[in-house]
């Protein structure tokens, strides 16, 4: 075992050099791997979640069983186990090892951000999933899962996931064509292209589209209730997948409860690999603090690093933001950044009551945008379940979240009667109870966004 522990680096590096791993990989697969027991000529080694075991266990298993046989001299049976899974036994910690050297930045693409690589992101239990999911794709792009679907919500980290496997496919080819869009840029390009009304635009964009090796649609939630961008995305997807091109996609919400996409699309979403980003724990939070400052080469007092992770808690984008205000004004007005600086410059972001105030409108406006209706159309009289439904959770979140009466929320609903609004709420709270999962995570989704302001 002692002599297995010393030659550990070895055989890993071994690993690395027969499969010419980058260090992204080899960071994510290899060197997480830790050597727990041999017994009976079993050598069991940890991976440190099921994914990773899986994913080492189909690709790396036979290399291992070959680089131990030889840096040992006898064969041993390899299995690969969870953490988790070894916690219940004894564990073996072998010493702490030191991290490979960062993959360099690589910025060619306009329309990639350069800061977004797997380099500067930074792995906690929020994202490790993930953030694994997205290096196999980046290994092997079009291979493995296809299409990847991101989802979680807003400014925690998808939009930089994406940029990071674009990256490192162009730093390993850059002959390949990787294409990343909002869909937001998608359904404006096409709805160019169709105004101008001849063959030839629509031709250009179909070519944009579909001649290439990569593509990314960012925030894929945008194009529901917009019909034609359904179909032209629908083909462009069907084009690309059955090509072997890779597809990655983001959207804030994973595709069961994307329901007025067309059922098509959403099955199609389904078909690779789905991977979900949480709001980041604490240490994640200090971690992602810890990690701009050097980036930036900032120089933080500790305090100040805890009090933004110990209070910004659902969005790295504004733990980022709180950082960037606090150095634009140290450096402005030539003041040591401290503790009550912190509190002082940080007391829009951090108090409570500074968020925007959640009004039934708030409520509508948010439930609506969710479902990709437009407001008008709840507040109308259309009776089909793409409005009903949203109708119904507006009243419902309006009783749960404020408290204006079943009236008053009528009147904001187009002048409905209090009973309509009654039951509609109950009908909400009927289907919750029944077990309704699917309207619950819609609810649930609906919910962070109006916290998160
Ligand atoms: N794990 C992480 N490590 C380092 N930085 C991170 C991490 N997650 C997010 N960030 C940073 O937080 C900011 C917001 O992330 P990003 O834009 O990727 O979020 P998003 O999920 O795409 O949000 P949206 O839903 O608004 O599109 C970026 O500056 C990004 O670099």
């Amino acid at each position: 075992m002692e002599l297995l522990t010393k030659k550990w680096d070895g055989i890993l590096q071994t690993i690395r050099q027969e499969n010419d791993l980058s260090n992204v990989a080899f960071k994510t697969w290899l060197l997480p791997l830790k050597v727990f027991r041999i017994e009976d000529h079993v050598l069991k080694i940890t991976a440190p979640f099921e994914q990773a075991a899986t994913y080492v266990e189909n690709k790396y298993k036979t290399f291992l069983y070959v680089a131990v046989a030889e840096a040992m001299g006898e064969e041993y049976e390899i299995k690969i186990i969870t953490e988790d899974e070894a916690s219940r036994e004894t564990a073996y910690v072998p010493p702490a090892k030191k991290m490979p050297t960062p993959v360099p930045v690589d910025d060619q693409k306009t329309n990639l951000n350069p800061k977004y690589t797997f380099d500067t992101f930074v792995i906690g239990s929020n994202n490790r999933f993930a953030h694994a999911a997205s290096v196999a794709v980046a290994e092997s792009p079009g291979k493995e899962y296809n299409p990847l679907f991101l989802y979680g919500g807003v400014g925690l980290g998808k939009t930089h996931l994406m940029h990071s496997v674009a990256h490192y496919i162009l730093q390993k080819d850059p002959t390949k064509k990787v294409l990343y869009v909002t869909s937001e840029v998608f359904t404006n390009e096409l709805i160019d292209s169709i105004r101008n009304g001849n063959n030839t635009s629509m031709t250009k964009f179909r070519e944009k589209y579909r001649n290439i090796d990569v593509l990314l649609i960012d925030d894929v939630q945008f194009i529901i209730g917009k019909e034609s961008t359904q179909e032209e995305f629908f083909h462009t997807f069907n084009a690309l997948h059955s090509a072997n091109k890779q597809i990655i996609i983001s959207s804030d919400r994973p595709p069961k409860d994307m329901e007025t996409l067309e059922a098509r699309l959403q099955s199609r979403f389904e078909w690779g690999l789905i991977a979900d980003i949480s709001s980041p724990d604490y240490e994640t939070r200090m971690a992602i603090l810890r990690k701009k400052e050097e980036l930036d080469g900032y120089n933080i007092d500790d305090e100040v690093i805890r009090y933004i992770a110990t209070n910004i808690k659902s969005n790295i984008r504004e733990l980022e933001g709180a950082l960037n205000k606090l150095v634009a004004l140290s450096n402005l007005e030539n003041r040591e950044i401290t503790i009550s600086m912190a509190e002082e410059v940080l007391k829009d972001i951090i108090s409570p009551n500074s968020k925007r105030e959640v009004t039934p409108q708030v409520i509508l406006d948010v439930v609506a945008e969710h479902y990709g209706v437009s407001s008008n159309d709840i507040i109308g009289g259309k009776r089909n379940s793409e409005i009903v439904v949203p109708r119904q959770i507006v009243m419902y979140l309006c009783r749960e979240i404020t408290d204006t009466s079943y009236k008053a929320i009528g009147i904001l609903l187009g002048n409905r009667d209090h009973s309509t609004i009654i039951s509609g709420d109950n009908k909400v709270r009927d289907k919750l109870a029944a077990g309704d999962t699917s309207l619950k995570s819609n609810i649930d989704t609906i919910r962070k966004k109006l916290s998160s302001g």
